[in-house]
């Protein structure tokens, strides 16, 4: 599907670097094929050393060669370097923006004939377990769709939705790694307060969250059926579970999910 293609990405930050990555170590690209473009030389230079993959200094001569263009840069920066790259696209390119809160009418307007794509990923696409929700512009066919898609997929999981569900998609999983690092590392420190050595915490905390995660993915069941299943009756469990709902665990996750959701609408409003 990709043969003799080029991807290009115009910012070559953390999400990028992510993507790069994980597309990489799923072989669905070679590092020839990837073109990264960023103002900052440092990180050009330290992408094509650590990822073999090309820098271009210059973003119209990148769009230029790209058969599909990320749009990797923050969301302030989307429309000037779109007015800055419009000329020198060719039509047929299909754009793939992951920028937060930017909507696709916004990008379609500055690019008037490209078919359009918006992809809220997040940063484990890294390590082939991303969650990547795509939206697609009215100038993309299912083709374009299924190309996208397939990039998406080989670093992880891709659902297609309406883009009118964008900002909450941001809210729970383009976020949603940050808030599990949050409770990565308090739960570490909490196992360190009862007197685990640090790295074994850190292990353990990880560990069974990636376990419980996976527990729900593969056997479908309601999360809340799965929990019954550690609460021994008077055990231990329902003993610290009782203590997480008294200090609002629960609305505490969805207060963050609500207010960065919220975030997002009032990116997608800037002009
Ligand atoms: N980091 C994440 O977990 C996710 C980020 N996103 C979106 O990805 C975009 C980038 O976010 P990050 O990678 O976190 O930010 P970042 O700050 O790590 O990367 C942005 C990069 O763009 C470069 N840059 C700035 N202006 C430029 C220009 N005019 N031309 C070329 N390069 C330019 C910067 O030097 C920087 O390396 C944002 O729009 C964000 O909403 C989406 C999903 C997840
Ligand atoms: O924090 C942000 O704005 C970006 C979008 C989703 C994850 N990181």
């Amino acid at each position: 599907m990709f043969t003799n293609q080029y991807v290009g990405f115009i910012g070559g930050g953390a999400i990028a670097e992510a993507l790069i990555r994980g597309i990489l170590q799923a072989g669905l690209l070679q590092p020839a094929q990837i073109l990264v473009n960023d103002v900052n030389e440092n990180r050009r230079a330290f992408l094509e050393a650590s990822y073999g993959v090309t820098a271009i200094a210059d973003s119209q001569l990148l769009a230029a060669k790209a058969d599909i263009l990320f749009l990797t840069v923050k969301p302030n920066v989307v429309e000037p370097l779109l007015t800055t790259i419009a000329k020198a696209i060719l039509p047929q390119t299909i754009v793939v923006s992951v920028a937060a809160g930017v909507r696709l009418a916004a990008l379609e307007e500055k690019l008037p004939n490209n078919p359009i794509i918006r992809v809220m990923p997040n940063t484990p696409v890294a390590v082939g377990e991303g969650m990547s929700v795509l939206a697609l512009g009215s100038r993309s066919c299912s083709e374009h769709g299924e190309k996208a898609a397939a990039l998406f997929n080989a670093v992880g999981k891709t659902v297609m939705a309406g883009e009118e569900l964008m900002d909450a998609v941001t809210g729970l999983s383009g976020s949603g790694p940050g808030y599990a690092f949050v409770l990565i590392d308090a739960l570490a420190d909490a196992g360190v307060r009862v007197g685990l050595p640090r790295q074994m915490s850190i292990l353990l905390a990880a560990q069974t969250l990636l376990g419980a995660a996976k527990m729900v993915l593969e056997t479908g069941e309601h999360p809340a059926k799965l929990r019954d299943a550690v609460t021994s009756p008077g055990g231990t469990t329902i003993a610290g579970i009782h203590v997480m709902e008294q200090r609002g665990v629960r609305a505490a996750l969805s207060d963050a999910v609500a207010v960065a959701c919220e975030r997002s609408r009032e990116m997608g409003k800037r002009k």
